[in-house]
Parts: structure tokens; sequence; C-alpha cells
């Protein structure tokens, strides 16, 4: 069977897929584009068999689910693109109304995490569009994800208080912060383990590719982007794209907050593809 194999329609995903194309490595596959939101819908509605999904997705779907090893979007700190834009001070956002971007799904739960386990404070979440004019119209924050939130950020220079949630989780509780893994459909690896590992071996060895030129790529993801290669090679530097000890470690951090502040049921195991 031909895998059906999801991308990430962000910046944040370009490494993966320059790397793919320079090295052919995925030969004849047509990537399924689409937000974190509309990938995280169709793995687990069976419409995909392996893509990038909200690292909160696979919490949710764990027993259809299976972590593919050796590749995440991650950061140790400041992550540039998971930003809350605000007209108050967070500390100063109890009882106040935030919109949450659609297109996401772990960055509300961080967003939840941070207000009630960090700051102590309840407030009234609602999800929406992603634009930041038309958020701020009806509440006192927006979170924004992806390149909605870098656009945002060369805005509301000064204008807003910006957070950048990959640091606050950092400053909360010491740990990097896995925004996005890849997932395989069980089902789908247990029939196809060799079609399966060849894809999870592609895709880590591409990301490894832009890794070691991320000048290059920098440059090649300027094209159709309103952001400098500077801006872009930071960006990919401040990235974290595998998925170490240290990830895990974070990760499951993470899913024991969410649990904690009732977003998820309970704390998963981390199963991975055996490759
Ligand atoms: C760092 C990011 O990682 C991601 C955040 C996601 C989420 O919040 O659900 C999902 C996939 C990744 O795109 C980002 O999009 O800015």
């Amino acid at each position: 069977m031909r895998a059906r194999i999801g991308h990430i329609r962000f910046l944040n995903c370009f490494p993966v897929l320059y790397g793919l194309r320079a090295l052919d490595a995925l030969p004849d596959i047509e990537l399924v584009q689409g937000t974190p939101a509309q990938l995280n819908r169709m793995l687990v509605s069976r419409e995909l068999d392996l893509t990038p999904i909200s690292s909160i997705q696979y919490a949710r779907n764990a027993e259809d689910l299976l972590l593919v090893p050796g590749i995440s979007i991650s950061c140790d700190g400041r992550v540039m693109s998971i930003l809350l834009f605000s007209k108050l001070p967070i500390a100063e956002l109890g009882g106040k109304r935030i919109a949450l971007t659609n297109v996401s799904a772990t960055s509300h739960v961080l967003l939840r995490i941070l207000m009630e386990r960090k700051y102590k404070l309840e407030a009234e979440y609602a999800v929406t569009e992603p634009d930041l004019d038309f958020m701020l119209k009806e509440a006192d924050a927006a979170l924004l994800i992806g390149d909605d939130a870098m656009h945002s950020s060369q805005r509301a220079n000064g204008e807003l208080f910006v957070y950048d949630l990959g640091e606050e989780w950092k400053d909360y509780t010491g740990e990097p912060m896995v925004c996005a893994v890849w997932a395989v459909r069980r089902d789908f690896a247990e029939t196809n383990l060799e079609e399966a590992t060849f894809i999870q071996k592609a895709l880590v060895s591409s990301v490894q590719y832009s890794l070691n030129r991320t000048q290059e790529v920098a440059q090649a993801a300027v094209n159709g982007s309103s952001f400098s290669a500077q801006f872009l090679e930071e960006y990919f530097s401040v990235l974290k794209f595998g998925f170490d000890a240290k990830l895990k470690q974070g990760l499951r951090r993470y899913y024991e907050e969410a649990h904690s502040i009732g977003a998820l049921t309970g704390v998963p195991s981390l199963e991975f593809l055996e490759v």
C-alpha cells in the first residue's frame, strides 16, 4: 500500500520538505498539505496514515497511533511562533477573554497550563480564525501559532504585550516543549512496517540534510514569504527537530500538566514505531 502522508503548511516544516526534495527521499509520494488542526483530524479519521500532528493529539488517540522516532517540532525555550498577543500583562488576564487560533491544538492546552498552573488564573477561551485584528476586537488577548504568529509579531511591535510560550514553558518547568510529533496509525504500521520504516528514515535524513545547511535552506524559504533569510535561519536554529531523551521527558511533563488541568483523561505512555 502507498502511504498517505501529511505535511504542515507552515515554515516550521520547510526544512523537512527541502530535504525530502533535495534527496528525492520519498519519490512519487504526494504530501497532503494542511494546518495542524486539519492533519490532526485527517489522521484520526483515517484519511492519512502518517503525518505531523499536534503533540496533544497523539495523547488523545494513543491507542490508535505510534510515534515516529527521531523527529518532532520542539523548542528549548524561545520558539518564536507560539505567541500570546495581549492588551494587558499576562498576570492581569484573570477573568478576561482570550481568542485561540483554530489551526492549533497543542498550544491551546499549553496556554491553559501556563494560565492555571503558573499564573493561577482562569480565563474565558474562544476558538476563532487566526486573524489578530479580528481576534482582538472581541478578546483581550489572542493566541497565534506558526507563520500567523510570526507575521503578527512583526506588526505588533510595541503596541501589545507579546509572550513566547516556549519561553514561558521553559521558565515554568525547566523543560523543552514538544509542539508537534510525527505519528503513524497502528493499523497501517502493522501491515506496512517496511514502508513505515522507510518513510521514517526518509524524514529523519531529510531534516538532517537541511540542518547541515540552514543558511541555504533559509535562503530557499524566503521565496514566497515576507521574512528575511536571516530571520528564517534564526527560526530554523531555534526549532529542535529531533526527539531525544530530554524532549521525551519534556513531552511527558506536558502530558502530566495537561492531565492535571483536565485537558487529558490520562497520561499516555510514549509508544514508538520500532525501526
Ligand atoms: C512551533 C509550532 O509547532 C506546532 C504547533 C502545533 C499546535 O499548537 O498544535 C502543531 C504543529 C506545529 O506546527 C508552531 O506551529 O508554531
